[in-house]
């Protein structure tokens, strides 16, 4: 896991760049009768790579909404690098690449940024902007012209533009192809390995797995986990153990300390258990004839559905009734 935190120093855009990059305490935010951001407290160090995860109508666009000063908090507060949102954004701090929002019509890719780069105190060139996001080939191209996929780099390109120390991401592969998603994340290495701070949202596990350094789970508005990525995995389902053990007894391997769950087919036993080592101590101790033994994790992925799994059920349960 990458963890890197490098900070830019205090800029010349009204923000303290060495401090906390984002400083959230005590948000909530109502839409009607439905509580979409239920108290929520985070902070996130400059220089860390954040994984925002949840299931559909987690709150996750609302946090961000609220981080980028779209949307303003029915209690509670949102600093960027001691600063709020609105003047963060305005001075350049920070920027994100949404789900949605128009490119204009009647222009190429190299004008759009070119316009967004001059309301801009110190942007990058746009032709520096183009070869980050990896979309030099496409600076001619209007803007009516390009695949969904090419829209969301483009959308990239102009969030890169105001060289942002904290850049937010609302499920940016959500339009890619794998390839796509792929040539992406490449780039986004080169801005992360700068020592930027990112915060993305994601259904795509495997991208939290692999780019984040820390993950957060929300569910119902809440965050209901939030750590490095084994230690998420820990906390929701803990470790599987498996081994052959000869003349094995279910009542006695139940017995053994931290077993969430056992399951054995003739001699073989699968474990799962919330501290391995300790279960794996007292299973030799009591079957010192156990052999063939294994201990994986699970993946974030069986994480998410033990966390986020009885939301959906209730969810379920309310459509029935
Ligand atoms: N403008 C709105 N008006 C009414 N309800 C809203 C509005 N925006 C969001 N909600 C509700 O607030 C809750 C949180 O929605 P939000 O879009 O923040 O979740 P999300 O985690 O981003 O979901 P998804 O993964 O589907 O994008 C949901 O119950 C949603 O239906």
């Amino acid at each position: 896991m990458r963890r890197n935190t490098t900070s830019r120093g205090i800029g010349e855009r009204g923000t303290d760049h060495t401090g906390t990059a984002i400083d959230i305490s005590g948000l909530r935010k109502d839409h009607g009768p439905v509580r979409a951001v239920d108290g929520v407290d985070l902070g996130i160090a400059p220089g860390e790579v954040m994984a925002l995860l949840g299931p559909n109508g987690a709150g996750k666009s609302t946090l961000v909404d609220m981080i980028l000063g779209l949307t303003r908090p029915d209690s509670g507060r949102v600093r960027i690098f001691g600063a709020e949102p609105e003047r963060a954004v305005r001075g350049g701090a920070i920027a994100a690449m949404l789900q949605t929002g128009a490119l204009l019509d009647d222009a190429t890719v190299g004008e759009m940024l070119g316009m967004v780069a001059s309301l801009h105190h110190a942007p990058l060139t746009v032709r520096e902007a183009l070869r980050r996001a990896g979309i030099e080939d496409l600076v001619k191209r209007p803007s009516t012209r390009l695949s969904g996929g090419q829209q969301q780099r483009v959308r990239y390109a102009l969030a890169l533009v105001s060289d942002p120390a904290l850049l937010l991401l609302d499920e940016p592969t959500a339009a890619m192809d794998v390839g796509t998603r792929r040539e992406f994340w490449h780039s986004m290495r080169d801005y992360t390995d700068s020592g930027r701070t990112v915060v993305f949202a994601t259904h795509y596990l495997e991208e939290a797995e692999e780019f984040a350094d820390r993950v957060v789970f929300m569910k119902s508005g809440r965050i209901v986990a939030d750590g490095a990525v084994a230690e998420v995995r820990a906390l929701a389902a803990g470790r599987t153990l498996r081994a052959t053990v000869p003349g094995v007894v279910e009542s006695a391997v139940r017995a053994l300390p931290a077993v969430a769950d056992v399951g054995i087919r003739h001699d073989e036993v699968v474990v799962v258990s919330s501290d391995s080592d300790t279960t794996l101590r007292a299973l030799l101790s009591r079957f010192p004839h156990a052999r063939d033994i294994e201990v994986t994790g699970v993946g974030l992925d069986e994480a998410f559905v033990a966390l986020t799994g009885d939301v959906q059920r209730d969810q379920a349960e309310a459509v029935r009734s």
